[in-house]
């Protein structure tokens, strides 16, 4: 598998202020890679610099292995995108307005246009025009019209902002059918960890214009570590214990009274014995360390919308 994107030391410039620093970033061929930050991060304007809507003020830019210029046209043309909201011919309908596309990128095919509409399951709208139509359905003829020149790349910009529960199940459901049958590479951006979690193969955290972990899920999910807390009167006493009556060795002594266990241990049996052995028990708690701590750890926004 090939680098899709890669970037190095981008840096975008607006009235003196950095909004995009220094990022380094790498997508993968035939991923989705979640672009997670905060409103403001700067999710938009990298994405912008990839489509060629914004020049880098420094950095550079290689996609499919070529780098990006000004008159990268090739490039382009097998790349598909919504950057903010799609916005249309509100008075025509959805093939109109697919036309209308097709004409202006050149590619006329009435086939695609139905090979599209099919993939976001945008069918029997024959004749309604697209002001009649649910956010969920503008967004869905968004990535219609994003991918009718069947790119090879698709850059989507919160496209599940705003959308209800079953409208975010539909998207999932189209983001993996083009990714794993299109083998689609696909860059999606949320503010939402939630909503990224459940469909990416690599998240990039950004905050306050830089790239500040990118990291497959794959990795992250190995390292999302349950454990058990003892608080004990004498750490070290209770450490014998374990060690040599119970032959525990995942363990960790975190200070005089507080030893965390990270293998999996009938709790009945550890506090018999424990206290057989005059070590006093106040306390035994359950951790999970989930993702959502790994990324606000990251963020340290302290909200669960990072
Ligand atoms: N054309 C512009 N001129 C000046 N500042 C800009 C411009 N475009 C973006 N910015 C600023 O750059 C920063 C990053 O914005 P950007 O839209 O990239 O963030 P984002 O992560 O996509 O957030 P959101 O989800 O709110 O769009 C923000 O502080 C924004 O105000």
């Amino acid at each position: 598998m090939g680098t899709i994107v890669r970037t190095r030391n981008l840096v975008k410039n607006f009235k003196g202020v950095e909004v995009v620093q220094n990022v380094n970033m790498n997508i993968q061929q035939g991923e989705i890679y979640g672009f997670l930050g905060p409103n403001g991060a700067g999710k938009t304007t990298v994405m912008k610099m990839l489509t060629n809507l914004v020049r880098p003020t420094s950095g550079e830019i290689e996609i499919f292995g070529q780098p990006l210029q000004g008159e990268s046209f090739e490039v382009l043309r097998r790349m598909g995108s919504i950057i903010e909201y799609p916005v249309f011919y509100e008075k025509l309908t959805a093939v109109e307005n697919l036309d209308l596309h097709c004409e202006y990128m050149g590619y006329y095919n009435k086939q695609a246009i139905r090979d599209s509409l099919d993939m976001v399951n945008l069918t029997n709208v024959h004749s309604k025009s697209v002001k009649d139509y649910s956010l969920g359905m503008k967004q869905r003829l968004g990535i219609a019209r994003a991918i009718l020149t069947k790119p090879e790349f698709l850059i989507l910009d919160e496209p599940i902002n705003g959308l209800d529960p079953l409208g975010i199940k539909e998207m999932r459901d189209i983001f993996k059918i083009l990714s794993k049958e299109h083998g689609i590479t696909i860059l999606i951006s949320s503010h939402i960890l939630a909503e990224i979690e459940q469909i990416a193969d690599t998240i990039g955290v950004i905050r306050g214009g830089r790239l500040l972990e990118e990291i497959s899920m794959d990795v992250i999910r190995k390292q999302s570590t349950s454990y058990m807390e003892l608080t004990i009167s004498d750490s070290r006493q209770a450490a014998r214990v374990l060690e040599h009556s119970l032959r525990i060795s995942n363990y960790k002594v975190m200070d005089e009274k507080h030893i965390r266990i990270y293998e999996i241990v009938d709790a009945k049996d550890l506090t018999k014995r424990l206290v057989q052995e005059d070590v006093s028990i106040e306390g035994l708690s359950h951790y999970q360390n989930s993702l959502e701590d790994h990324f606000l750890q990251l963020i340290q926004g302290g909200e669960s919308h990072v």
